[in-house]
């Protein structure tokens, strides 16, 4: 007897790349029937020829085959490749479904795709949900951290399931709806955005230990492995102990100097500074990390240019102190890193009416996903016990543990200035964090050079209105 598959299924997932059949594997081996579908069948048959045994799948050539085996109202994650082809395989998709399904891009959306398509599906009675999907093939497959955005009443239905297939901390599940719309892609592109600066400022660490310390990669790798047991315990403190310690097979070299240096990028750390010049937030750490990873893109430019750019620098210095050092300035420009994140969620919650619980998102950031730290504990604690703290920087625990580091962070800053060693990410996090502590910014002169040349107009610090001053005559005061 052929078995009745004919809308039975809870839920289905097309788009069966790495991220979706692994995602199609953790919610079958948590019970769920899974409907699986990709446009090139042949993933359809390798998913279920090597792994079919593990829970219960539905193979479907077809999308209308896929909609058809689905029980009501129907759930579809896409796993696409994020811009055309989601929007691709949605208009594949409306036609065949009813009011109330629900459409889920588990992709790496751009947030303003995602409020049009909800807009858009939302007209023909149809909730489609952006969530962010973090942890890459390993997390898909044993626990990702899921940041769905779209109505609360898709959430009702599709938020026990996706829940029940996060990763968990103390329990709780690394899943929480973020908010309307393109909420949960927003969240989910600026922890990508944190994702850069956080490896840039781990690279930065690795390149200042080298060059100025002197250490090699192995020994360096044996550094990153012991902060990982204190305040830096992070998932990607973690792995550059390993890729740190890795050895080419080939050629017996530190993997790391046979690699070819040049950051690739797929955009989400762009879209995040984007966003934020457009909020007019400084996340100065994600922008840094985009920059140097388009620097390093360049080799013609870095190779035309070498010769001709020296720069006389002691060899290296005395490493006694610098590895501590080191650590504190890591510590204290990631703090600075995620403030500046949690800043741009907060604003962009603001302009688009999201009401985004900052408490929340560092909550499920906690596990699953790439930037999962311990810290974030830290985080979660501070938002929750202030909701509306101005900078994560003052909040007691972040501004003592900064205070702390301080000295340290301006000698590596110094040091590696002085070794001609570039850390943009240290640099301008310290800069920063001097910016926001000035009593007076030099933006006041910025303002006196706009109405000199433009007659932009200026406030005063002793009274009210905007103020011009005759600078071509005889550079009296008149009220703008
Ligand atoms: N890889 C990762 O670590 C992470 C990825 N993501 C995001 O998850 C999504 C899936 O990522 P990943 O698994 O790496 O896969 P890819 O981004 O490499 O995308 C490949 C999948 O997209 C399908 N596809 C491409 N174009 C079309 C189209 N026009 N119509 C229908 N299907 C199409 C492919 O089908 P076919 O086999 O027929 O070519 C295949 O299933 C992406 O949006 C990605 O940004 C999110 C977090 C981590
Ligand atoms: O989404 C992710 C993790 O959550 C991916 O790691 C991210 O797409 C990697 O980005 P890039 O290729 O730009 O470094």
């Amino acid at each position: 007897m052929v078995e009745q598959t004919e809308g039975t299924a809870r839920i289905a997932v097309t788009g069966l790349a790495t991220m979706g059949s692994n995602l199609a594997r953790n919610l079958a081996r948590h019970g769920y029937r899974v409907a699986v579908h990709n446009r090139t069948s042949a993933r359809t048959t390798a998913l279920i020829e090597q792994h079919g045994q593990e829970g219960d799948f539905v193979a479907a050539e077809t999308m209308p085959e896929l909609v058809a085996a689905l029980a009501k109202p129907r759930q579809i994650i896409i796993m696409v490749k994020a811009g055309q082809p989601t929007d691709a395989v949605i208009d594949e998709l409306v036609d065949l479904l009813e009011p109330g399904d629900m459409v889920i891009d588990g992709g790496n959306a751009q947030f303003a795709d995602t409020r049009r398509r909800e807009a858009a599906l939302r007209e023909r009675g149809l909730h489609f949900v952006g969530a962010g999907i973090s942890g890459g093939e390993e997390g898909a497959l044993n626990g990702p951290s899921i940041m769905p955005g779209g109505s609360k009443e898709s959430y009702a239905h599709l938020g026990p399931v996706l829940e029940s297939i996060a990763a968990k901390v103390d329990g709780q599940p690394c899943c929480v709806h973020v908010g309307p719309d393109g909420a949960g892609h927003f969240v989910k592109m600026v922890h990508n955005g944190i994702e850069y600066a956080d490896m840039q400022l781990i690279a930065e660490a690795y390149d200042l230990l080298r060059r100025a310390g002197g250490l090699k990669p192995a020994e360096i790798a044996e550094v990153f492995r012991g902060w990982n047991s204190g305040d830096l315990e992070s998932y990607l403190v973690e792995i550059t102990a390993e890729v740190l310690g890795h050895v080419d097979a080939a050629t017996g070299q530190p993997f790391v100097d046979v690699v070819a240096d040049q950051a690739e990028q797929k955009g989400t750390g762009r879209w995040t500074v984007q966003e934020a010049l457009e909020l007019g937030i400084p996340v100065t750490g994600i922008a840094e990390a985009v920059f140097a990873r388009a620097l390093s893109g360049h080799v013609d430019q870095r190779v035309a240019v070498r010769d001709r750019l020296p720069g006389d620098v002691p060899s290296t210095v005395a490493v006694d102190g610098l590895v501590d050092d080191v650590r504190h300035a890591l510590y204290a420009s990631k703090v600075v890193a995620y403030a500046q994140g949690f800043d741009q969620i907060r604003a962009a919650s603001q302009t688009y009416g999201w009401n985004i619980d900052l408490g929340a998102m560092a909550t499920i950031w906690r596990g699953g996903c790439i930037i999962r730290a311990r810290f974030l504990d830290r985080i979660r604690e501070a938002y929750d016990g202030n909701p509306e703290l101005p900078s994560l920087l003052v909040n007691d625990y972040f501004a003592d543990a900064v205070e702390q580091a301080q000295q340290a962070w301006r000698r590596v800053v110094s040091t590696a200035v002085q070794a001609g060693v570039p850390v943009p990410g240290f640099s301008s996090a310290l800069a920063y964090y001097d910016g926001l502590r000035s009593e007076r910014l030099p933006a006041a002169l910025v303002q006196g050079l706009r109405d000199f040349f433009g007659a932009h107009t200026y406030r005063r610090v002793d009274r009210e209105g905007s103020f011009h001053t005759l600078w071509g005559a005889d550079r009296s005061e008149i009220e703008a």
